[in-house]
């Protein structure tokens, strides 16, 4: 019998930790944490497990194997100490006419994509960075594009201009007036409006090339663009595949 084993993916984003709990091939949970400290990722490699983490691992193995794709170098360095460590690179997947600088999150999402929904596919990855990463049927890497994201607008926006405040994503419901009158939501209709014309525009130039490609929306960001796209452009919202876990489903078949 095959006896599935426990182990740990971890996805180093330039905001924050993204973490998944296998169980042989199965992706068990997935949850976010901050950058940790060099003492807690001792801890860590000791076995030990914190107050974040699921409370099913303390009934795992002391220091699960671990799996790493990150875009942060700085922070890849801390994990080196951890006992069980494999960090991924882009030889390692397979996908076809790479660049040797592309990230590894955008070539891992559009493998895992891939694989589970078909090639031709479209990855939007509404991270610190907005990206738009596609490959045709053939799994060769056709291109895309990067952006600040929606966090990062507002925060530049804010930190550069002396007049500007700085919003909070967390606080926004509905779309803002097109044409506002107060500061704040003529920020939010400025960043808001342009990203989602930007995204429609992308995917549509996307279909003129492969008509019958998924696209799969991921990222901090997906769920709050994902509504506002349905609000303002429905018939396309129709054809986009939300999925936090597309790195994960990457990892797997590397
Ligand atoms: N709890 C959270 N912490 C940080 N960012 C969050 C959180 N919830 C949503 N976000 C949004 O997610 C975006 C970052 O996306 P994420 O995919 O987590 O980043 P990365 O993979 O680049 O570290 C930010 O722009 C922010 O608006
Ligand atoms: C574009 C990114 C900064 C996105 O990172 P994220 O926002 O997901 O943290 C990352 O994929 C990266 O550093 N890429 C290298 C350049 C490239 O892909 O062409
Ligand atoms: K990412």
């Amino acid at each position: 019998m095959n006896i599935q084993k426990p182990w740990l993916a971890l996805e180093i984003g330039n905001s924050r930790l993204h973490w998944g709990l296998f169980v042989g091939e199965t992706l068990d949970c997935t949850w976010n944490t901050d950058y940790l400290p060099d003492s807690v990722i001792q801890q860590l490699g000791n076995g030990r497990t914190l107050d974040e983490f699921p409370a099913k691992i303390f009934t795992l193995p002391s220091s699960l194997p671990l799996v790493i794709a990150s875009v942060v170098p700085s922070q890849t360095a801390l994990w080196q100490s951890y006992p069980n460590v494999r960090v991924i690179t882009l030889e390692n997947v397979p996908l076809k006419n790479t660049y040797p600088t592309l990230g590894i999150d955008r070539a891992l999402a559009l493998w895992g994509a891939g694989i589970k929904l078909g090639f031709p596919i479209l990855v939007i990855d509404a991270g610190t960075a907005l990206t738009f990463t596609g490959a045709d049927s053939e799994q060769n890497l056709v291109g895309g594009a990067i952006l600040p994201g929606l966090g990062l607008q507002f925060a530049t926006l804010g930190q550069k201009t002396s007049q500007l405040p700085q919003l909070e994503t967390q606080n926004f419901t509905s779309l803002p007036p097109r044409f506002a009158l107060n500061t704040p939501e003529a920020i939010q209709s400025g960043v808001i409006y342009t990203l989602l014309a930007g995204i429609k525009d992308f995917m549509t130039a996307w279909w003129d090339l492969y008509p019958n490609s998924k696209v799969a929306i991921k990222g901090g960001d997906r769920t709050l663009l994902f509504n506002y796209l349905q609000t303002l452009y429905p018939e396309i919202t129709a054809h986009l595949i939300v999925e936090p876990n597309l790195i994960f489903w990457g990892i797997i078949y590397v």
